[in-house]
């Protein structure tokens, strides 16, 4: 792919949301869930209702990485790394390119409530799904104090339950956000089991938000879903969230302090 492409799989023109569908093949995708599965007990973190491995060292609390070598299925074959540098994606982040992996297994009927992922890293993350969809939200805080509303637990201010944007990530499929959308919303999964979708025809019965990539889908189920109504059941899903830390530790500097 060549880097000034970027645009032409921007989601809506408003958003720096870019959705590449199939950026991994079938068969690599066969290799990196063989590789995730069989991954050793001790590897995962094992969280209230998930469970997640990082990639390329850990986080001090001062936000500083202590880098570690990636995995030879992130870094090597498939070379993700290089493959989302040249989307360019990351072309102005501080290492033109991440240097940082989170790993998130979901079950079906797991999702992750609506979250910012901080300033520890360049406000720029790419999203790789394995092994099943999902239904991505955007939300935005509520301008005015609502009381009906839930509150974010850690800045106490209210989350507009209506998202601002809903992407179908497909599996194999990469989105990055970007920008406002990274550094001044939320974002979320719903925990539940399947995804249905109402044809547009007789979307005022149904609840589902309109899928703001339904344009960009190759797949004939998550189409089909999506344009004439229907289900989409969630499998296990992986996803892959591919960051910028932007304070690396030096390791010379580190043996001296
Ligand atoms: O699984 C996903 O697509 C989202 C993960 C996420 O938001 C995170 O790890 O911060
Ligand atoms: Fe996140």
């Amino acid at each position: 792919m060549i880097a000034g492409d970027l645009k032409s799989f921007q989601v809506t023109d408003a958003d720096e949301v870019f959705y590449l569908p199939d950026f991994v093949t079938k068969e690599e995708e066969e290799i990196l869930l063989r590789k995730i599965t069989e991954s050793p007990l001790p590897k995962w973190k094992q969280l209230s209702k998930r469970r997640l491995q990082i990639w390329g060292g850990d986080m001090t609390t001062k936000r500083l990485l202590i880098p570690q070598p990636m995995p030879d299925f992130i870094g090597k074959y498939p070379n993700l790394i290089a493959r989302i540098r040249e989307t360019g994606a990351f072309s102005a982040s501080p290492h033109s390119g991440p240097n940082h992996v989170i790993l998130n297994e979901y079950l079906p009927g797991q999702g992750i409530m609506p979250h910012e992922d901080g300033p520890a890293y360049y406000p720029t993350v790419a999203t790789l799904s394995l092994g099943s969809h999902a239904l991505f939200h955007y939300y935005q805080y509520q301008l005015s104090a609502d009381t009906e509303n839930t509150d974010d637990a850690e800045s106490g201010r209210t989350i507009d339950p209506q998202p601002v944007l809903t992407v179908l990530l497909e599996p194999r499929s990469l989105i990055i956000t970007r920008s406002s959308l990274y550094e001044a919303h939320l974002h979320g999964i719903d925990g539940v089991t399947e995804d249905t979708f109402f044809a547009p025809i007789s979307s005022q019965h149904g609840t589902t938000p309109p899928i703001a990539n339904a344009h960009m889908l190759t797949g004939a189920a998550e189409r089909d879903a999506v344009t004439r109504g229907g289900t989409l059941s969630r499998g296990t899903r992986y996803s892959l969230t591919f960051r910028d830390v932007a304070r690396v530790a030096n390791g010379a500097r580190l043996l001296q302090s």
